[in-house]
């Protein structure tokens, strides 16, 4: 029976899972890898780390089930999207990679806006610090010897695949958040690579996210224990990877995503962009499908670091407590801006807050307003996509933070929509890149390989408590705004 592999290469970890030509996972497994943040708003990762950490877990999945792993006729990426990774003509990487939640490229974002006045329109979203392009404009301008030496360009799952099969490669889903593709025409846009001081030669080659890049070079395939015909299928980004892999393909699905980031997501079967209100309008992994997100930059991370400070590492337990116990303090409010934040601010410099703390704030008071403040964040990302005409009435969710059942039926209730939990929901990202592997090995449609998973549980919101929190975002969206000239640079 045809194997097939899908890699996602997180921020938190690389992920990757085999599956059979029926989707059932015969393994999985995840690497940890560290990031690095040298300075206030930096945020960086060594492209070698992935690659380490991508032989590791092809390790594990061949010691898992080594006849499958044998079997394995096509390979899916995914990837944390945004990220720069630039090399020289010797294939040498010349910094470490900067990250989708870096900050440092603010000045270089107005500068491309004043060089490519209709940005937003071509490139579906306007320049926000995160995106590739401005980082190129910030690398020119702090780092002009690494400038100098660029000869090729990639995100990061674009790297991992380069160390795959030798190609400079990338995909419409994962080109779509550099800010230098034309989303509608589905190619690099020539002006905005212009605007970025870059020679075309220096872009990867583009194809569709289920379209076949390539195959394995002869030296990956024997240092992996894998066929050299192996294709590595185009792939996408996670958001898009994560749609694939929940079988959000078609006009008006839609999903929350809660990892590192957080992410809500509804697929147009036309190109609408829609700027204003830093709502991203990206290329989809299948060929003439895009999509709308509203992009934060703390997601299930401002749970993380919220348990960590508390001394609880198992993340399960400390929700039971929160779960177990009564607010004492039920007008605590938690901005989780920790990592600044895209939609609906594109705000880099604001940063974390809890208000309204006094002598009663327990602990599990302290979680409760964390859980609280990102599932608000999703309602200023609800709001941002209804302006753009986009309102779902159910939606499906992934991710570790879709793990918790206390925290997704406070998203159905802050959001007053239905949650759907799929079977396998939070395996994610690297699921939908096996299935892109599936479509670009074997043709089959996308309509029979893309299919919603079983649901293992639906969440109704509660009207009453949907109108409770609508009081409470009221004064969660002041306190921002209030403190927002407090955050800016002195
Ligand atoms: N039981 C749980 N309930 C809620 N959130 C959880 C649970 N376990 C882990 N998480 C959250 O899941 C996040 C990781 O999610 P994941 O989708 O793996 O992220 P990424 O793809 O960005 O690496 C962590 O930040 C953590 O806060
Ligand atoms: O910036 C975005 C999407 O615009 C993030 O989705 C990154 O692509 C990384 O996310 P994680 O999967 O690591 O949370």
């Amino acid at each position: 029976m045809a194997c097939y592999i899908g890699i996602d290469i997180g921020t938190s970890a690389v992920k990757a899972l085999l599956i059979d030509e029926n989707q059932f996972v015969l393994a999985e497994t995840d690497v940890a890898l560290p990031i690095s943040r040298p300075h206030p708003l930096w945020s960086e990762q060594d492209p070698e780390d992935w690659w380490q950490a991508t032989e590791k877990a092809l390790r594990t999945l061949k010691d898992a089930a080594p006849a499958a792993y044998a079997a394995t006729v096509a390979i899916g990426l995914s990837g944390q999207m945004h990220g720069a990774v630039l090399m020289d003509k010797a294939d040498r990487v010349l910094r470490p990679a900067i990250l989708w939640n870096d900050g440092r490229s603010h000045a270089e974002c107005t500068a491309l806006e004043h060089r490519v006045p209709d940005l937003g329109q071509i490139a579906g979203v306007p320049a926000m610090p995160g995106f590739t392009a401005p980082k190129l404009l910030w690398v020119a301008r702090h780092e002009p010897e690494t400038f100098a030496e660029i000869a090729h360009v990639l995100l990061p799952k674009d790297y991992v695949r380069f160390r795959l099969t030798g190609a400079y490669v990338s995909e419409m889903s994962d080109a779509a958040g550099t800010l230098w593709l034309d989303e509608a025409e589905r190619r690099w846009s020539p002006e905005i690579v212009a605007a970025t001081g870059l020679d075309p030669a220096v872009m990867p080659r583009l194809v569709e996210g289920s379209d076949a890049a390539g195959t394995l070079s002869a030296k990956a395939a024997a240092a992996l224990g894998l066929d050299p015909k192996v294709i590595v299928a185009g792939g996408a980004g996670d958001a898009a990877a994560g749609g694939i892999g929940i079988g959000a393909v078609d006009e008006g699905d839609a999903f929350i995503s809660l990892g590192t980031s957080g992410q809500y997501f509804v697929v147009n079967e036309t190109y609408r962009p829609y700027p204003a209100a830093y709502v991203h309008t990206f290329a989809h992994a299948l060929p003439g499908r895009w999509f709308q997100m509203a992009a934060m930059l703390n997601g299930a991370s401002a749970l993380a670091w919220a348990a960590q400070l508390v001394g609880e590492a198992d993340i399960g337990k400390l929700l039971a407590r929160v779960e177990a116990t009564p607010a004492k303090n039920s007008e605590l409010l938690f901005l989780p801006y920790l990592a600044g934040e895209r939609t609906p601010h594109n705000d880099p410099y604001a940063r974390g807050v809890f208000f309204g703390l006094d002598p009663a704030t327990e602990t599990t008071d302290l979680i409760r307003a964390v859980l609280e403040g990102v599932a608000f964040s999703f309602a200023d990302a609800q709001s941002a996509l209804a302006t753009a005409g986009t309102r779902p009435k159910q939606m499906g969710a992934i991710g570790g933070g879709a793990k918790s059942p206390l925290w997704m039926k406070m998203f159905a209730d802050v959001l007053g929509v239905q949650i759907v939990l799929h079977e396998g929901g939070a395996k994610g990202p690297a699921f939908g890149a096996a299935r892109l592997a599936i479509l670009a090995a074997t043709g089959q449609s996308t309509a029979s390989v893309c299919t919603a998973p079983p649901i293992n549980a639906t969440i109704d919101p509660d009207p009453a408590a949907t109108a409770r929190y609508a009081e409470k975002i009221e004064r969660f969206r002041r306190l921002y705004k209030v403190l927002k000239p407090e955050f800016a640079p002195r």
